[in-house]
């Protein structure tokens, strides 16, 4: 049973990716819950209120994904549980959280982990594929597909948020070591807009998850 995740800050273009690897495997897509998650807006509006309560949604809902992906091969995940702490723990660095939420979540975390189903012989994805975007390009696809809680304009101070988040992201996919991994340039190869593009980055991710099951 092989899981794929996909990795990105925001905008980096996971969901787009997560659709395409689905379709091209065949397999299930499961997305982040974005459009009907009421905790959201809220955040944005008021993150030192939210931060925790936004946080314990996304584990909820994430961890639901996993259960459920993790039925079936090659199902495709729009972001790994991993990254939630990554942007948990941002928010607290930035005072949004306090010392006991964060090790609140980080026990409960660990003990839903401990609880996958599969866990017995399987507790993280078979291949994480981690989009790769400079920080311009991160502001400009926030801006394209135009959530307006995330826009600039909404509130000036995500021009620091998103900047930091693109910076740990890079750190975080080093010290990243749950299961193999691969990069994609988000920058240059537009696998939206360009075929060629999009078959590049699947022959890519063919590859190694042919490299994967010859061990
Ligand atoms: N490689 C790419 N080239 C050009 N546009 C892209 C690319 N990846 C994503 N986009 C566009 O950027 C926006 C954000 O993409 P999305 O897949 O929703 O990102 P994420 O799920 O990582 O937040 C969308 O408007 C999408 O069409
Ligand atoms: N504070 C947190 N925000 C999160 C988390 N997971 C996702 N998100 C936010 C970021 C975006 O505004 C939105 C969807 O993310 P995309 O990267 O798919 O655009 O949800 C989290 O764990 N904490």
């Amino acid at each position: 049973m092989s899981v794929i995740v996909l990795a990105g800050t925001i905008g980096a273009g996971k969901s787009s990716l997560t659709a395409l690897l689905a379709n091209h495997l065949g397999s299930q897509a499961f997305y982040e819950s974005v459009e009907e998650n009421e905790v959201l807006p809220l955040f944005y509006q008021d993150p030192e209120q939210y931060a925790f309560l936004l946080q314990i949604y996304f584990l909820n809902k994430r961890f639901a994904n996993i259960k459920k992906a993790m039925q079936e091969d090659n199902n495709v995940l729009d972001r790994s549980i991993y990254e939630d702490s990554l942007l948990f723990h941002l928010n607290a660095d930035l005072g949004r959280a306090n010392d006991i939420e964060v090790s609140v979540y980080d026990e409960l975390l660990h003990n839903m982990m401990e609880e996958l189903p599969y866990a017995a012989y399987k507790k993280h994805p078979d291949l994480l594929v981690h989009i790769k975007v400079s920080f311009a390009t991160m502001l400009e696809r926030i801006e394209k597909r135009g959530r307006p809680y995330e826009q600039l304009e909404f509130d000036p101070t995500l021009y620091n948020y998103y900047k930091e988040l693109n910076r740990r992201y890079d750190s975080w996919f080093e010290n990243y070591h749950h299961s193999p991994k691969i990069q994609i340039d988000g920058d240059q190869l537009n696998f939206v807009e360009n075929p060629q593009a999009a078959y590049q980055v699947l022959a890519m991710v063919d590859k190694k998850l042919a490299e994967i099951r010859e061990g």
